[in-house]
């Protein structure tokens, strides 16, 4: 397996679709005074977990492409409300299709996980001509985010056996991430109008 030519157009469409995610993100700060994306992240699976991935899923090798993840993008807000704004910029983009949404927002996984899932089929140009590449986009809040990379660590150094009573921990944790949400909701005019306060002096004294 030619690891590296594999991996090459998805390589393309991850570095591709961080360009345009940030370039929003930019636009939304030259335009209005709140950015609904406080960053965004993007990597292409590590061979190693593209190979347990087939392992647990018993994938061939022939239906790699059937991974939907192997290039993923993250979008991290700062309020639950601005996810579903992102969401509904990116279904009407012209650049490329969502295939699949998956809302782990309201229907949170076992785990206790709390994100917004678009999978999407991304039309690359590749010096054989065009393909069409699928790629992730998880599109989750600040505290949605803290609660995921924890997890995924724990989830790492127990290999994904972690015990019933850290398990119930994260459960709680999670639930105490997502009121955190709800409660940042509640005073979300106020702290934009602190925001833009800051912004507007930011900008007077640089001047
Ligand atoms: N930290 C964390 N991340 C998760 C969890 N569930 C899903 N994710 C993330 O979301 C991605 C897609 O998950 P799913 O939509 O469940 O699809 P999947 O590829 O069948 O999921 P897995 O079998 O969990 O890999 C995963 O590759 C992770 O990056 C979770 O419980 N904890
Ligand atoms: N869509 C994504 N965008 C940006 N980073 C991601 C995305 N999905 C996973 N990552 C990050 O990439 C790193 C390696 O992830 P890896 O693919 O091994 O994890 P995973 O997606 O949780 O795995 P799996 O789906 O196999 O359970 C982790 O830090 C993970 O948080």
């Amino acid at each position: 397996m030619n690891w590296r030519n594999f991996l090459a157009p998805y390589a393309q469409v991850v570095e591709e679709l961080k360009v345009k995610l940030k370039g929003m993100r930019a636009q939304f700060e030259f335009e209005s005074s709140h950015s609904p994306i406080e960053f965004v992240t993007a990597r292409v699976k590590p061979v190693s977990s593209i190979k347990e991935k087939m392992k647990r899923k018993n994938i061939q090798i022939d239906d790699m492409e059937e991974l939907q993840d192997i290039a993923g993008v993250r979008v991290v807000c700062q309020f639950v409300d601005d996810i579903y704004d992102i969401v509904d910029r990116l279904k009407t983009r012209n650049d490329f299709d969502v295939i699949e949404e998956r809302d782990y927002i309201n229907h949170k996984k076992d785990s206790g996980y709390r994100s917004y899932h678009l999978i999407i089929s991304y039309p690359v140009e590749t010096i054989h001509g065009e393909r069409k590449i699928i790629a992730e986009i998880q599109i989750r809040t600040l505290a949605m985010n803290f609660w995921a990379t924890n997890e995924h660590s724990l989830n790492y150094k127990y290999e994904g056996r972690i015990p019933e009573k850290v398990r119930a921990r994260l459960k709680r944790a999670a639930e105490a991430a997502f009121k955190l949400d709800e409660e940042m909701a509640k005073i979300k005019d106020e702290i934009q109008e602190a925001q833009r306060v800051f912004r507007t002096n930011k900008s007077n004294n640089d001047k």
